[in-house]
Parts: C-alpha cells; sequence; structure tokens
C-alpha cells in the first residue's frame, strides 16, 4: 500500500491520472504540510484511496481490481508503514511532531500555552469545552525555548496567540470542563476545614484537600468556600482527567490532566480514563472484544471472520487479527481433520455458554495488581491497595492481561498469569468471556483454550495423565485423541488453560511453588499433574490463567505468577447499566426508570452494588417488588435484601429445608468450601427446592450431580441463619463468630467473611420482618437471648481500640443490626483521629463511616492514604462538615506525595508547583 508521502512541492497529492477499474473520488488537491493534511477535513480512507489508484493505475497493481473504498487489508497496511518509513518528507514530518508531543506534552516544566495550541492544531479543541471562559489561575513557570525545528506555524502561533487557559503551572493539563452541574455530584455540600493541621500527628504536613480524579463515574466533588492551597513538589500525578465543581467558590469547574497526552489519532475518553477490559455485549453488533474490532467498530474494515480458522486468509481478518497473527506465530496451512474437529467442538462449546446466569455483560475494567505483606511480622499477602488515581488499568484489555506477562518471558517458558479478586466481583464471569471471545476468533495467538472451573479438579484419589486432563477433564469431555494430543505437545505455547476459581482446590498453595512435580506426561495425581505445570515442567510454554480470592497461604503463592490483575468490581455507571439489561432480559424494560429510583432510594444498597453479586440480588428483588405494581421500597440492609428474597423460597420450603441447607452453608464454609455434592443434602426434596429457588445452582464445565451455592455472599447469609438459629451453638460462643477481637486460638477463621454483619442484621431487626419471616415466631425467644449476648458484648468493645479493618466490620455489624442504641454506642466510641492507612475503603465501607462521622456529632481527623476510595467516596467524606482535617494521597510511608488543596473563595491564589490545571469560571473575565 502507498501511503501519503507529500510532494516536494505544493500539493500532497498528485493529480488523479486515470481511474483504472477504481471509482474517482472527487477530492481536491490537498495544500500544505502534514500538519495541514492532519488538520484537514479530507476522509483519510479516501484520501489513501485517492492516491492509491492514481499510483495503482501507474503500476498497475493488482491490488485495487475490486475497488473498496472502505476496505484496508493487511498487506496494503504494512505496505503503507513500509512506505511511510521509506519516505524522508515522511519520516521528518511525523518527527516534527512526535518532537513537539514530546515537546508539549511530556514536560513537566512547560506552561499550558504550548499544550494549548497544540491541542487546538491537532484537533483536539473538542476537549475543551468552548462554553466555558476560562481564566489564569496560577503562575507560570519558567518557558524553555521551542526547539528550533518547530514547524513555523506552530512557533508563530505559540508567541502570537493569547492566553487561552489559565496557567497553572506544573506538569500539564487539558483544558476547561463543560457544565458540572450536568454531571452527578454524589458529595453533600461540604464546609471544608481551612485550618492548619495540628501538630503531632500524621497530619503535620499542611494537607488538607485532595484534587479527586474524576472518572468513568463522573463524580465530582463540591468545594466550599476556604483557602485553595496546592502543596508544591508534588510527584506526578497518575494519568487521567480530573474534575472538580466548587458551588461556593465561582468555580464551575476544574481540569486537571495528569499524564500522557492522547496522540492525534486517539480518542480521548470523554469520562476518564476507564478501559474496556471485556469483550462487549453480546447484544451489540460491535465487535466483542477490544482484541478484534469488527466492522461495526472501526467503519471501513471487513467484518473478522469469527469461528473458523480453515481456510481464513489474512483479507478477512481484521487488521488486528491480521498483526497479532503475525506476531504470534506462523500457523500451518491445514489442521488434521481431527484437530480442526476437536477445535470447533471447544468453540462451540464455549459460545453455546450463556455469560453469567443473566446472560448479561457489563464491561469491566481490570487493574494491575500486586500483594504485600499484611504486616511487618507476617508472611501473609494480600492484595495492595493502590490509591484509586494510581490504579493502572488494563488499558489494552484483554489483549493486554493475556500479554502482560510476554514482556518478561523466555522463549518456551510457561507464563503464569492470576485474576485475583474479592468473591462476587466477577472473576469467573470473565475468565468465562476470554474462553468466548476465543470462541469468537478474538485471540488468534491460541489454536487451544480450556477452561477448568477448579472445583472439578479437587480429585484426591485418581491418577490422571496430561491427556485425561485435557480430553476427560475439560470443558468437552470426549475420548482422549492422540493425534490432537500430539499436535497440542507440538505448540503448547499456542494453548491457554484456564483454572478459574483457583482457590477451590485443596492445598493450592503449595501446588505452585513446590519443587517436584512431573515432567512426563505419565499418570499423576491431578494435583501432581497441576503442579507439574505450574512448575513449568508439563505443556512447558503454555499459558496458564488463574483466577482466585487472594486469602491466606494461596496469597503468599500467587507472588510467583509472572503478572496479577485484580477484578475491581462495577462502577456506579456499571451497575446502573447492569439494572437495565437484567430488566431488558427479563422483558421488564418498562420498570427500568423505577428500578434505578430505587436503587437510588437505598445509597447503601448503591453502595454495595459496586459487586456484581450484590447488584444481581438487588435487580431480582427489585424484580419482585415491581411486578405487582403499586408503592416498592428497598431494604436499607444487606441483610433486609437477602429476607427479601429469601423469605418468599422459605415459605413454601419443605419443612426443615431452609434450616438444613443453612447448616450445610456453615459446615462447608467452615472447610472453605461452596460447593456440594447432592448426596450431601438432606434430602433430594430440599435438593429440588434448592434448585429450583435458585439457591445452588450447577457449576458450569462440572457433572450434574456438583452443585454451588449461588453466591458467596447467599453461603455467608445462610451460614448466618444457621448460626442464628441454631441450638448448638452455645451463648458464650456467639461473639466470637464476629470475629472482631482477636484471639490466640481462633475456633472460626472468618472465611464466610459476611456472616458477621448478617448475624447482627438478622439477631437486632425487627423479628417478625426479619428472623420470623425465615424462620417463622417460634423461634423468637432463641433469637432474643442470643441478640442479649451479642448486644452484651457488642456494647463492652471500645471502637478506639479496633484496627481499621475491624472498625469498619463493627460499623457495618452496627449498621446491619439498625439498632439506634447500638448505633450510637459505637459512633460514640469513635476515636477522634482515624487511620484507614493501607485498608480498602470500598463504597459501602465509605458509606458506613460517612453515616458514622456524620451521626456521632464531633469533630474528626481521618487518614485516607493508601485507601482506594473512589472520588465520590472522598467527596462525600471530606465533604462532612465534621471531618476537619484530614489526608489524602498517593502512597503511603510519609512521601510527600499528597495533592493539597483548600479553597479560598476567591480563586487566583498562586497554585503550587508540578500542576497544570485549567479552572474554568462562568461568569467571570
Ligand atoms: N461483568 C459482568 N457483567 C455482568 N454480570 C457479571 C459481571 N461480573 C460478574 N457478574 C455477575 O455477578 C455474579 C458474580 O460473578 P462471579 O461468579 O464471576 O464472581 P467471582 O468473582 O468469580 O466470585 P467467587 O469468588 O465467589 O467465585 C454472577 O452472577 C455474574 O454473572
Amino acid at each position: 500500500m502507498r501511503c501519503l508521502a507529500p510532494r516536494p512541492a505544493g500539493s500532497y497529492l498528485p493529480e488523479p491520472q486515470g481511474s483504472g477499474q477504481c471509482a474517482t473520488m472527487e477530492l481536491g488537491p490537498l495544500e500544505g504540510g502534514y500538519l495541514e493534511l492532519l488538520n484537514s477535513s479530507a476522509d483519510p480512507l479516501q484520501l489513501y484511496h485517492l492516491y492509491d489508484q492514481t499510483d495503482l493505475a501507474r503500476e498497475e497493481i493488482e491490488l485495487c481490481s475490486e475497488p473498496d473504498m472502505d476496505t484496508i487489508n493487511c498487506e496494503q497496511f504494512s505496505r503503507l508503514l513500509c512506505d511511510m518509513e521509506g519516505d524522508e518528507e515522511t519520516r521528518e514530518a511525523y518527527a516534527n511532531i512526535a518532537e513537539l508531543d514530546q515537546y508539549v506534552f511530556q514536560d513537566s516544566q512547560l506552561d499550558g500555552l504550548g499544550k494549548d495550541i497544540f491541542i487546538e492544531h491537532i484537533g483536539l479543541e473538542e476537549m475543551i469545552s468552548e462554553s466555558v471562559e476560562v481564566e489564569e489561575a496560577g503562575q507560570k513557570s519558567q518557558k524553555r525555548p521551542f526547539p528550533e525545528e518547530l514547524p513555523v506555524d506552530l512557533k508563530h502561533r505559540k508567541l502570537a496567540e493569547p492566553l487561552a487557559v489559565p496557567v497553572v503551572t506544573g506538569t500539564f493539563l487539558v483544558g476547561s470542563v463543560s457544565d458540572s452541574s450536568a454531571l452527578p455530584c454524589l458529595s453533600p455540600p461540604a464546609v471544608f476545614n481551612k485550618e492548619p493541621a495540628s501538630s503531632q500527628s500524621w497530619l503535620e504536613e499542611p494537607v488538607l484537600m485532595p484534587v479527586p480524579p474524576s472518572s468513568s463515574l463522573l463524580s465530582c466533588l463540591s468545594l466550599p468556600a476556604g483557602r485553595i492551597q496546592i502543596v508544591p513538589s508534588l510527584p506526578s500525578l497518575p494519568q487521567g482527567l480530573w474534575q472538580i465543581s466548587g458551588a461556593g467558590t465561582g468555580v464551575s469547574g476544574m481540569v486537571i490532566y495528569q499524564g500522557e497526552m492522547p496522540q492525534a489519532s486517539q480518542v480521548l475518553p470523554s469520562s476518564g480514563p476507564a478501559m474496556q477490559s471485556l469483550p462487549k455485549s453480546p447484544e451489540r453488533p460491535g465487535s466483542t472484544s477490544p482484541f478484534a474490532p469488527s466492522a461495526a467498530d472501526l467503519p471501513g474494515m471487513p467484518e473478522p471472520a469469527l469461528t473458523s480458522r480453515a481456510n481464513m486468509t489474512e483479507d478477512q481478518m481484521s487488521p488486528t487479527q491480521c498483526l497479532t497473527a503475525h506476531e504470534v506465530s506462523s500457523k500451518p496451512p491445514k489442521w488434521p481433520e481431527t484437530v480442526e474437529q476437536f477445535c470447533s467442538s471447544l468453540r462451540d462449546k464455549y459460545q453455546a455458554e450463556p455469560a453469567g446466569p443473566e446472560g448479561i455483560l457489563v464491561e469491566v475494567e481490570l487493574v494491575r495488581a500486586r500483594l504485600e505483606r499484611n504486616s511487618s511480622k507476617s508472611q501473609e499477602r494480600e492484595l495492595a491497595t493502590p490509591d484509586w488515581a494510581e490504579r493502572q488499568l488494563a488499558r489494552g484489555g484483554l489483549a493486554e492481561v493475556l500479554l502482560a506477562a510476554g514482556d518478561r518471558r523466555r522463549p518456551r517458558e510457561t507464563q503464569v498469569i492470576a485474576v485475583l479478586g474479592k468473591a462476587g466481583q466477577g472473576k469467573s464471569h470473565w475468565a468465562r468471556e476470554v474462553s468466548r471471545a476465543w470462541a469468537c476468533g478474538q485471540l488468534p495467538q491460541y489454536d487451544f483454550v480450556f477452561y477448568f472451573p477448579c472445583h472439578c479438579l479437587d480429585r484426591v484419589k485418581d491418577t490422571y495423565r496430561l491427556q485425561d486432563l485435557l480430553f476427560c477433564l475439560g470443558p468437552q469431555p470426549q475420548p482422549v485423541d492422540e493425534e490432537v494430543f500430539g499436535h497440542i505437545l507440538r505448540r503448547p505455547d499456542r494453548v491457554l488453560l484456564i483454572l478459574d476459581a483457583f482457590e477451590g482446590l485443596e492445598g493450592q498453595d503449595s501446588l505452585l511453588h513446590s519443587a517436584g512435580g512431573p515432567v512426563s506426561t505419565e499418570p499423576h495425581s491431578l494435583r501432581g499433574l497441576l503442579a507439574g505445570l505450574f512448575q513449568r515442567k508439563l505443556l512447558r510454554g503454555c499459558t496458564l490463567l488463574l483466577t482466585a480470592r487472594p486469602r491466606g497461604r494461596l496469597a503468599q503463592s500467587l507472588s510467583k505468577a509472572d503478572v496479577l490483575f485484580e477484578v475491581t468490581g462495577f462502577s456506579a455507571e456499571q451497575a446502573e447499566t447492569y439494572v437495565t439489561r437484567y430488566l431488558e432480559r427479563a422483558g421488564a424494560t418498562e420498570h427500568r426508570e423505577q428500578a434505578l429510583a430505587l436503587l437510588h432510594g437505598q445509597p447503601f444498597l448503591l453502595s454495595h452494588s459496586h459487586s456484581p453479586t450484590v447488584c444481581r440480588a438487588v435487580c431480582r428483588l427489585s424484580e419482585a417488588l415491581l411486578e405487582p405494581g403499586g408503592e416498592a421500597e428497598l431494604p436499607s440492609t444487606l441483610t433486609g435484601l437477602y429476607v427479601g428474597l429469601l423469605g418468599p423460597a422459605a415459605r413454601d420450603s419443605p419443612p426443615g429445608a431452609l434450616a438444613g441447607l443453612a447448616r450445610l452453608a456453615w459446615e462447608l464454609g467452615r472447610r472453605h468450601r461452596g460447593t456440594l455434592q447432592d448426596s450431601q443434602f438432606p434430602s433430594a426434596e430440599v435438593r429440588a427446592w434448592a434448585v429450583a429457588r435458585g439457591l445452588v445452582q450447577p457449576i458450569p464445565g462440572a457433572p450434574d450431580t456438583e452443585l454451588a451455592f449461588s453466591s458467596f455472599l447467599l453461603q455467608c447469609f445462610l451460614g448466618a441463619v444457621w448460626l442464628a438459629l441454631s441450638t448448638e451453638i452455645k451463648d458464650k460462643e456467639l461473639p466470637q463468630y464476629l470475629a472482631l477481637t482477636p484471639r490466640k486460638k481462633r475456633p472460626y477463621d472468618n472465611w464466610l467473611e459476611g456472616v458477621p454483619r448478617f448475624l447482627a442484621g438478622l439477631l437486632f431487626q425487627p423479628h417478625a420482618d426479619c428472623l420470623g419471616a425465615l424462620a417463622g415466631p417460634a423461634v423468637a425467644a432463641l433469637g432474643a437471648r442470643k441478640q442479649k449476648v451479642l448486644s452484651r458484648y457488642l456494647k463492652r468493645l471500645q471502637p478506639g481500640t479496633l484496627r481499621a479493618g475491624r472498625l469498619l466490620e463493627l460499623l457495618h455489624c452496627a449498621h446491619e443490626a439498625s439498632d439506634a442504641g447500638l448505633w450510637q454506642h459505637v459512633v460514640q466510641g469513635l476515636p477522634a483521629r482515624l487511620s484507614f492507612l493501607g485498608t480498602r475503603l470500598t463504597p459501602p465501607n465509605t458509606y458506613v463511616l460517612c453515616s458514622a462521622l456524620a451521626a456521632a456529632g464531633r469533630d474528626f481527623s481521618l487518614d485516607l492514604r493508601s485507601t482506594g476510595i473512589d472520588p465520590s467516596g472522598l467527596g462525600s467524606l471530606v465533604g462532612l462538615g465534621c471531618v476537619t482535617h484530614f489526608r489524602w494521597g498517593q502512597g503511603s510511608g510519609g512521601r510527600a506525595s499528597a495533592v493539597v488543596l483548600a479553597l479560598c473563595p476567591v480563586l487566583g491564589t498562586p497554585v503550587g508547583s508540578h500542576l497544570v490545571c485549567v479552572v474554568a469560571r462562568r461568569g467571570r473575565k
């Protein structure tokens, strides 16, 4: 393919010299240089096509004999690149652009002017709202001279044009904001503290007010009147657009952009840095994966071939697929029939599986993760908590995740990728999407993808060979075919094994690091086989993708993985998308607005909907509540949510069914298990009831005799029901199950981590609406006795002595209890200085903390560093009048890294160094 190489004089495009067989474009010659070309409104494809035709006519090249202006095939594309590389003028023009880019966007000393011009020049003005007037709000940094080589017109404009944005010194900035009132501003009216921090505390540094990032959440932070101060010498901010709006300041908005500026060819995300990382919903006509954009996603590109690899030519593949396929390996032209058949049966299997129980897919981001020791004394590790703005999203989506370990990969070396996250965050959902994406032809670097739910691999008694694992225990059980197996062994680098819910394997931790795994494919225990894979002895060179809840010793072993990612659940927007899609699937689209109103009416449940599991539960209850019509309201607690869901099921249950299932949930949970065999149910009747009511469900890929609780949270709820109902649990033992006080020897390791708050909810909430609604009035006396025991215990607890994680759990218990006396007792006991350093503040954690601080009626100082708190949560917390001081920022360990800002009524206070921002004000010049 030919490139649009500029001609030395005048026009960049030659006059067409004949049309040949190609359609003639009506496009006049373009004058100027590459920058003009970039700036022109001409369609690049048209330009290419026009130029291409003329050369075609000249060179009589066959390529364009069937002209299709929408199509650039792979070969054409690589020739374009080659031609561009070979052309001196092209190189020079692009070098100029690159240099300008570097000068403008990567230099922390540069003011906003050059950037603005550059943005405008390359056509990114749209990023800056034209409706907002901007004002200088800071001081200029020292300017450097322009590089001599810069295009003259840019130099000229830089010097001649007026300053379009207020300059605040530092790293860089992008533009003003549009009307912030249009954004969902979740924070309450804020009154900031404007006093200096008191001494002798972690607040000693003048750290007051963060610049909160705006995100896909489009959240904003209301800023009250007060001094503005940005502490200088900040290390780099993470990338992204940050937005602040302030009511009391006349500031309509402020956007800070930190990080690399998108290149001219890139599209700036309209609402923050969130990137797609999962294949798109099957309902969408476009591609289901960022890996291979479809014709719908990229107008002008041919739709990629989907399922079959046979007879697939490069022309039929999308460019991305095409390039990737070339990069990864060249495949043999044709596979033996048996291999083709096996491969397509695998693809069919994955394509036939629905996306989750409801067949809904919401695109979510994966975040780069890291494990760290949870205390200096312990060897145990847990997921590190980066600040929200420091998170590194897997910007290349699925492709990035799968290729992430590639850099470190040695030739023919197995790579291990771990995708981690708390229960119910969507790990399995994501892993199944990977296999579905492959089945749709979107991961051409793999010939075979095997998905295993690890519950099915926990067979200690039998021995297996590698081929048994792949064929008999694999997703599409069938007799071993040696020809296919031989094919797999020849190219292990083209095999992806997905081990989902890895924590479900007995003794998983030892599989990852112990030595001595088998080197041959002779029969071994299943554990031995897996150890051989992880120790890179079996199928060496393959990719192992495992998903797990990282806890205990497993977390320790997982640090051996080549690369780690975390599934972090839904944003508020994604939760709303889920609700919408859920109702569409249920054929109840007419209830959408009401359902969203119900959810927003219960902000606590809204915050919990950050977990896809809870979001799904909320949808199910909303659907049930809205169906009969009339007034409806969601409960205000998680306990209420699950009582609402289980109540009707309990009412029509066989005698003792609920208690029987609750006992199973508890007993299995104590052994860290969430799956059960048919034979474990008290009776076939109970099994049938539990399946029919969706309390347990088949495990995809597992034998029919194996079932799993439909969610971990439901198992926790049932476990708590058992503790509340059981006469076998002695009263004095009950408090230990809240796991709030450290004990030397704990009989209960809190694996069922949702139990404490559900137990408090079940025992404290009014009996008739809660425990009674599930188990009938007969258990009222038992419940009252247990409640008394817990109440005594909780009231003796001193919140000030608890570590941050336990304090949050106590707040959750008190919230679930919905008991005014208990709540008051807890909030009154909160210490005035609260440090959450290194403890995750998820949306529900932030919610209970906000409620408690607001109810306490006194002032608080908060350390919010390394909590991962999101912008809206941060806005809500620091917007509380009672929060007089707070600290938030990147990292821990006292790095002088916080972004500090306090407001003054009039902006214009010098705004520190190393930050460039645009402050937009309405009605002021
Ligand atoms: N991106 C998503 N789009 C739509 N639904 C989702 C998404 N992620 C998760 N879900 C739904 O949320 C629920 C929980 O997801 P999933 O089972 O994948 O979580 P998990 O992290 O694997 O949990 P566990 O650790 O308990 O196995 C499922 O019903 C799933 O279908």
